[in-house]
């Protein structure tokens, strides 16, 4: 019997980001809320299109989002914090997400394990929520005259929005608030017609969620009772000790992620109730790599013998993949072969369904053994990692010794964390060198002369410690990607970051190696235009792994190790070019935590071993520096000790200092750059602002533990926020030298 199939989310930037391009025209004023409104529509409709035409019997609907769909269901449920009140309609939902003169946005932060960001809910004890879901309802309705009966709402789960959120009251009181509003959400949606809903609920695969029983028993007991089919989804790991009860919940049907974690084990031992659907979730929508026949085919024989009644679905929303493979014209052809963006994977769970699949199975088969042959294979990075022993790990002194070696400075030494604006001109440059209009001197001369125009500016400013600004890189992993052998990049292969904002991810395809310097050239450039010191800028192994798209075939340990190689040879080379302070940012350590807690010791120890390999072969001269943003530290705060960084600049403008109190409560002894500004606001913070967040540093470490920066780079900034805010960043440094201890 055929199976049925289902979508839990597509991609929604639009097949050429028409979304993020109407996006930044409405913030500049360059087009108004109805063509933006437009455009949205239009994306949701073309993307309705193609799952229709790829033949999907249940396409999630609902998703679609002008910002990001947290922060949508925040709006929805009316849950908006007293700053915002007297704002309405799009310029609330704006403000909430970006911020506006003196109110502040809500705290922006990686949803789960991806590199995907959410707008954290922030709910008062005495929050009075009232719904107004009308905007979702229209959606819904327009879906249905397109896709009928296909249409399956997608509709966030109270519980997981309400461990997502900040919270003041008791959980079991703000959940009552709002079951009565899903029951009419709910309630409404059956009245449209509709009569099966999903509901995602990832947050079931964290470890050591308190009093998750209880809540999620009594929101499905709840919420079934509307008599709607419910879709329980859940994804990103299994379920791991939950598996038992949320098997048993009121639900017509659960979904689960057959491609991270053991639920095939889980399924295997506890079985599953006859009673219910299995939605099985085995085309991986987190990376980019078709099915591997093998595999697919045992996992399916294998769930097969605990229960047949199953639909097939992508292991997540396919947000995380960009749309189409085949629009990859310039990858070599055994490497585009066995690629599955958004389009390829509707097609893999449709063959997936089909009564006979193998003669599609045979033909991916064959096209994995041609990529095999083709993918690059470097014997040499292999001996060099067999050889590494202990001491390659390891600074040669010991953090206390080699400081005194270090650069002298000021004290609140001020720098920033390494890109400055990305502008149009910059961005135009790449695409006249790509489309051959200018070459490739004449390219870097304009990446020069934006170099000087930038030290420049940040000697009249007075800052500290420089940096070259970043200007020749597209993105701080991608620009790596295309440096290194393993690696390749898409044209057309976007994912959304937040907000407008969207990355392409490299494909990791084979040995990692450097075949020369990366970034040493605009380095010299810059180091050679002022007496200050250059920053060299680096990214770290494990951010260029968690932001790539990593191969399947070798454990995520071997291709970090491997990138860390490259990074250390590039360390010594940055080093013999002057550098005497570099820094390797690592902003994506965290979010590759696993969400299940026993595992974060393995995770961790070949994370921070990749980072210390890239790092300690630097002189105790050189003072190596970490970047770190969005996220939390306090659970992990030994191993960013392991890390041996001399300065950690840290993300904290956005959630009210709490990353400084969790390593400074550790008692964390290195440097620490306290962010004091939120780059990612449209918006110069004020010198006494500044001031305030310095006191709180000042209030919790010795001072010369303290640096002064932004608490990110400032490529997303334009020139004209970037020079005040640093100005008033200098100059609240100065006033802290001056008088340290007054407020
Ligand atoms: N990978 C990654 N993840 C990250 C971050 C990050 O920096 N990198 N930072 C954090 C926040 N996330 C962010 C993600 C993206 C951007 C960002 O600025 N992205 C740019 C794209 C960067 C890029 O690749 N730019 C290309 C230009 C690509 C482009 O749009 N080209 C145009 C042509 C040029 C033009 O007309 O503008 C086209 O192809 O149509 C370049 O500089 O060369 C954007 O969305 O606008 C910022 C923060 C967390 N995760
Ligand atoms: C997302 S962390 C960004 C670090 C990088 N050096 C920059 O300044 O853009
Ligand atoms: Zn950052």
């Amino acid at each position: 019997m055929t199976i049925q199939t289902m979508t839990l989310g597509y991609a929604r930037m639009g097949k050429r980001r028409e979304l993020k391009k109407a996006l930044e025209a409405f913030w500049n004023d360059a087009s108004d809320a109805e063509s933006l409104l437009k455009t949205s529509r239009d994306i949701d409709v073309e993307n309705w299109k193609t799952q229709l035409d790829g033949g999907i019997d249940c396409i999630g609907v609902g998703d679609r989002t002008l910002y990001d769909s947290v922060l949508d269901w925040t709006v929805r449920l009316g849950l908006i914090p007293p700053r915002f009140r007297g704002l309405q309609g799009l310029e609330l939902y704006f403000a909430m997400a970006r911020g506006q003169t003196g109110i502040p946005a809500l705290e922006m932060t990686k949803w789960f394990d991806t590199n995907y960001h959410y707008l954290v809910p922030e709910i008062k004890a005495d929050a009075e929520p009232q719904a107004n879901f009308s905007d979702f309802l229209e959606i819904v309705r327009q879906s249905r005259s397109l896709l009928g009966e296909r249409a399956v709402p997608i509709v966030l789960s109270p519980v997981t929005l309400l461990h997502l959120s900040r919270r003041k009251g008791k959980f079991e009181d703000d959940l009552a608030k709002l079951l009565p509003l899903y029951v009419d959400l709910l309630e409404q949606l059956k009245d449209l017609g509709i009569t099966q809903v999903q509901l995602h609920d990832p947050i079931g695969v964290k470890s050591g969620v308190p009093d998750l029983q209880t809540a999620m028993t009594e929101t499905y007991s709840r919420l079934t009772e509307v008599g709607l089919r419910i879709h329980l989804v859940s994804y990103f790991d299994d379920l791991g000790e939950n598996y038992g009860w949320v098997t048993q919940l009121p639900v017509a049907a659960i979904g689960l992620d057959f491609t991270r974690g053991r639920n095939l084990e889980l399924l295997q031992t506890q079985g599953f109730p006859a009673d219910k659907q299995l939605g099985v979730g085995m085309v991986d929508a987190r990376n980019v790599w078709k099915i591997r026949p093998s595999s697919v085919r045992a996992t399916l024989e294998a769930i097969r013998t605990v229960t047949t009644n199953i639909y097939l679905h992508p292991s997540a929303s396919l947000q995380f993949v960009p749309h189409d493979a085949t629009q990859e014209t310039k990858l070599p052809e055994p490497l585009r072969q066995v690629l599955s963006f958004a389009r390829q994977k509707l097609e893999e769970v449709v063959l997936l369904s089909a009564d006979d699949p193998e003669t599609a199975l045979a033909q991916i088969q064959r096209q994995w053994q041609a990529f095999e042959q083709f993918a690059p294979a470097t014997p040499r990075v292999h001996e060099r990692l067999r050889d590494l022993t202990v001491s390659d790990l390891e600074r040669s002194l010991p953090y206390q010794q080699r400081r005194s070696h270090q650069p002298q400075l000021p004290a609140f030494p001020t720098t920033t964390i390494g890109s400055f604006p990305q502008t149009p001109e910059v961005r135009k440059l790449r695409l006249q060198l790509k489309r051959g209009e200018i070459t490739q001197s004449e390219y870097e001369q304009r990446i020069d002369a934006e170099i000087a125009q930038c030290i420049e500016l940040q000697e009249q400013v007075g800052l500290d410690v420089l940096v070259h600004g970043e200007f020749e890189r597209t993105d701080m992993v991608e620009f790596f990607g295309q440096k290194l052998s393993g690696f390749a990049f898409t044209q057309h292969g976007w994912v959304q970051s937040y907000g407008s904002r969207c990355v392409r991810p490299p494909i990791i395809y084979g040995d990692i190696t450097r075949t020369e310097p990366m970034t040493v050239r605009e380095f010299e450039v810059a180091r050679s235009l002022t007496s200050k010191i250059v920053k060299g800028m680096l990214t770290g192994p494990v951010t260029m792994l968690n932001w790539s798209f990593p191969r399947t075939d070798i454990p995520r340990r071997e291709q970090a190790m491997q990138i860390a190689l490259a990074l250390r040879d590039e360390v010594a080379d940055l080093e013999a070019a002057g550098a005497q302070i570099i820094q390797i940012d690592e902003p994506a350590l965290r979010e590759g935590l696993p969400l299940k807690s026993e595992r974060w010791n393995e995770y961790l120890s070949w994370a921070v071993d990749a980072f210390r390999l890239a790092a300690a072969i630097a002189k105790p001269e050189t003072q190596i520096h970490t970047h770190m943003c969005y996220c939390e530290f306090g659970d992990i705060i030994h191993q960013i000790e392991r890390l041996d960084a001399d300065v950690l600049s840290i993300e904290n403008s956005r959630s009210n200092n709490e990353t400084l109190f969790e390593i400074t409560g550790a008692g964390y002894k290195h440097q620490v750059g306290n962010g004091i500004y939120d780059v990612h606001a449209p918006i110069v913070p004020s010198v006494e602002q500044m001031v305030q967040q310095l006191q709180t540093g000042v209030a919790n470490l010795p001072t010369e533990q303290i640096w002064v920066n932004p608490d990110c780079g400032l490529k997303t900034r334009r020139w004209q926020e970037v020079i005040p805010a640093l100005k008033n960043m200098v100059e609240a440094a100065k006033i802290l030298r001056e008088k340290p201890d007054e407020s």
